[in-house]
């Protein structure tokens, strides 16, 4: 029950905040974009250079952007109140579904956590200010609502113009240009999102919570007010870096969307929380996140053609800007590195221009679980739906990986009854030689047919090397 004083007024409780870290940690280059040099003219090429140069990282931290930082204080003190004082009865009840997918409110515990009657060791509320407004807000999020929304008000009518405008230039862009799609002539959603980081969050890695496992966030940019408690990274071409702290500062993060929207040359930051330095043991954490997504069609948009390009890379070793992204996460979420064993930093800096990179021979993707398995215990999907649970032979491997690679190049996909075509025209062809792919049952495209003479006439002329 949420704390009431005996004339029923909610007190505001103040946030625990921890001394500054001595540690001597090994930070990511910080790009600072001075708003106030936001002339028009030099000062604001100045900025546009100084964000192109943060595109291998991804995230730059926005200084004089305008929101009194006592706002900001006053926004971690009400989020600490909520989750400190709120039983979890009244947090289960919170919840509200805004019909996009996307929660409102309290996240969910999860059906262990209510069993045994546990306190997520990361907590989450999700706020969307310019929705419906059919959430009832905590009591204490209602008292202080007209002093907080002008953090959200000053997200939504200066730093998103802001920043959109700056991303085109950056880009090459109109000024307009992605501001056109987040402006509010469309359904779009903006979320506030609060986190609170009990002083034991490090135990539960195991449930990997997407916030702190290495991720990207999925809408264009996301704002995060500066943390005097350094345990975010972010990964840049030397690795994991920890963000500075730069008092006052907004740190700006680009997502999924945004790196679409560029056709992948201003790659999504590739981010994650790692534990508290020992300085700062014993104190939480709240996090003040701001995430913004462009109109709701442009969203759905940007989930059909990752789909559409996991159809095509599915079991080719290329992989997009993304897909290193999700290796990185997939390896990275028990906070170790070896990712930098494995690809080189030029291969990473490559990827991250927009360029298709190879993947590590050794391993494999799987799309459904968003993972990459080394490739010994890994079952790939293709291969699967290629040998219906036969074993599949190397030589056959090689040549569809070498199919599967100029499917990437020309974009050229089959679907499942094509790929039994195929597989049945490539077994002929191992196994006799025979390069006819008119004799089968067919149902494939004339590009589809071509694409695969071509790798068949480089089997026969032992360009493909077999084993
Ligand atoms: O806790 C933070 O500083 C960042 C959290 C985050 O990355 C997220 O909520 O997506
Ligand atoms: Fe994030």
């Amino acid at each position: 029950m949420a704390f009431q004083s005996s004339d029923n007024e909610i007190k505001l409780l103040e946030f625990p905040r921890a001394p500054l870290s001595q540690s001597k940690l090994e930070y990511a280059e910080s790009f600072i974009v001075d708003l106030n040099l936001d002339d028009g003219a030099k000062g604001t090429e100045k900025l546009v250079e100084t964000i192109r140069r943060s595109a291998t990282d991804g995230l730059f931290h926005i200084v004089n952007h305008g929101i009194p930082s006592n706002l900001l204080e006053l926004q971690r003190d009400v989020a600490y109140t909520y989750f400190k004082t709120t039983s979890l009865d009244q947090k289960d009840a919170d919840t509200t579904k805004n019909g996009s997918g996307l929660f409102e409110g309290y996240k969910l515990r999860t059906p262990d956590e209510k069993e045994d009657g546990l306190t997520p060791t990361i907590e989450e509320y999700n706020y969307d200010y310019y929705a419906t407004g059919k959430v009832v807000r905590p009591p204490i999020m209602e008292k202080f609502e007209d002093e907080v929304a002008k953090v959200y008000q000053h997200y939504h009518h200066v730093l998103i113009p802001k920043m959109m405008r700056l991303l085109s230039l950056v880009c090459g862009r109109e000024p307009d240009h992605f501001y056109k799609m987040h402006d509010s002539s469309l359904p779009n959603s903006e979320i506030a999102h609060y986190l609170r980081y009990h002083v034991n969050w490090e135990r539960d890695t195991d449930k990997k919570r997407a916030s702190y496992a290495g991720h990207t966030d999925i809408g264009s940019v996301t704002f995060l007010y500066c943390n005097p408690m350094p345990c975010l990274q972010v990964y840049t071409a030397k690795g994991w870096r920890y963000v500075p702290y730069i008092e006052n500062s907004i740190i700006v993060n680009i997502g999924d969307c945004l790196e679409s929207l560029t056709g992948g040359k201003f790659p999504a930051a590739l981010h994650r929380l790692v534990k508290f330095s020992p300085d700062q043991a014993g104190f939480e954490r709240i996090a003040l996140v701001y995430f913004v997504h462009p109109h709701d069609n442009i969203i759905r948009e940007h989930f059909r053609l990752e789909q559409e390009r996991r159809t095509t890379l599915a079991g080719t070793n290329m992989m997009s800007g993304q897909e290193v992204n999700r290796l990185i996460m997939a390896l990275s979420a028990d906070n170790e590195d070896p990712y930098a064993q494995i690809v080189d930093e030029q291969m990473w800096l490559r990827s991250k221009k927009g360029e298709l990179v190879p993947a590590p021979e050794e391993l494999a993707f799987d799309y459904d679980a968003r993972t990459i398995r080394r490739r010994a215990d890994a079952e790939n999907p293709m291969m699967e739906v290629l040998t219906q649970s036969q074993p599949f032979k190397d030589e056959q491997w090689r040549v569809i990986q070498s199919l599967a690679r100029e499917m990437a190049r020309e974009k050229v996909a089959f679907d499942d009854v094509q790929w039994k075509t195929v597989l049945e025209i490539l077994n002929r062809a191992i196994d006799t030689e025979s390069l006819q792919t008119h004799e089968t049952a067919g149902g494939l495209t004339q590009a589809q047919e071509l694409l695969l003479e071509r790798v068949i006439h480089d089997l026969k002329a032992k360009t493909i090397e077999v084993p």
